[in-house]
């Protein structure tokens, strides 16, 4: 089976401008594959880079150089050379994203913040409530919350709030920046039904699960970033 997502060759690098321009090189060298229904797990030390490698994926932070690819059907497409605004029906259809802290927008309720990212293909509101508060009931977050903004929730809630947003879009393509950080024993469990019912449907996934008894329930293979990274400054202008 051919993957669908392969990395070559990935280097990152930061450049403090309000360091005067000091380069925080953090990714050298870095290859992968992931293959549809499969989960692979981030590993590494703290600060190596697991999270900076999701946001390159994501399409929020540029690679210095490499390739990103997702490989549809009728071809690849290279990740690091898309335009800003290809972005957008990408990350609506094919990659979603659990970050590690859900963004919180004013005025808009629990619910209506999972509900969006099926909107937004042009599902029908009925339906994508219907989903909405189907998850936000397995996550075991208390109905009467599910019409608030969830400004004011526990660490725990506002994290369960954003793993039900991304997962309900069911992309091919999910990236999990420690999503059971914040939670308990019951909705970790949760969580890792979740990625199960995932990887049945043909999702792939790449993630970062601190949790050891996590990891080891959803991880199909771990990939150690020791041994592909370096994390050393390079003095300003020696960066290529
Ligand atoms: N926007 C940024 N600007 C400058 N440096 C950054 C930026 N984002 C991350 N870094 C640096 O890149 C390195 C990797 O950070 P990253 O968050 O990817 O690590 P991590 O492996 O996910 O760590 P943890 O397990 O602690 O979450 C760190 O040294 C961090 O300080």
């Amino acid at each position: 089976m051919n993957p669908l997502l392969t990395v070559e060759n990935l280097h990152k690098d930061f450049v403090l401008h309000g360091q005067g321009g000091t380069a925080l090189e953090v990714m050298s060298d870095l290859s992968l594959e992931l293959h549809a229904g499969e989960c692979l797990v981030l590993a590494g030390r703290s600060g190596i880079g697991k999270s900076t490698l999701l946001k390159m994926l994501y399409g929020n932070y540029l690679a210095r150089h490499g390739r990103i690819r997702v490989h549809f059907s009728d071809g690849p497409l290279e990740l690091t050379e898309l335009p800003a605004h290809a972005w957008h029906p990408l990350r609506r259809d094919v990659i979603g994203y659990v970050s590690q802290f859900l963004r919180v927008v004013p005025r808009v309720s629990a619910c209506e913040v999972v509900m969006e990212p099926l909107l937004a293909r042009g599902a029908d509101a009925q339906e994508a409530r219907l989903k909405a508060e189907t998850l936000l009931a397995r996550l075991n977050l208390p109905e009467r919350l599910w019409q608030l903004p969830p400004g004011t929730f526990s660490g725990g809630e506002q994290q369960r709030v954003n793993i039900a947003r991304g997962f309900i879009g069911e992309h091919p393509l999910l990236l999990l920046d420690e999503p059971t950080a914040s939670l308990d024993a019951a909705n970790r469990a949760e969580v890792v039904g979740l990625v199960h019912a995932a990887k049945a449907r043909g999702t792939a996934m790449l993630g970062i699960f601190h949790d050891q008894d996590v990891r080891s329930q959803v991880a199909d293979r771990l990939l150690l970033l020791d041994d592909h990274l370096t994390a050393r400054t390079t003095p300003p202008g020696q960066h290529s």
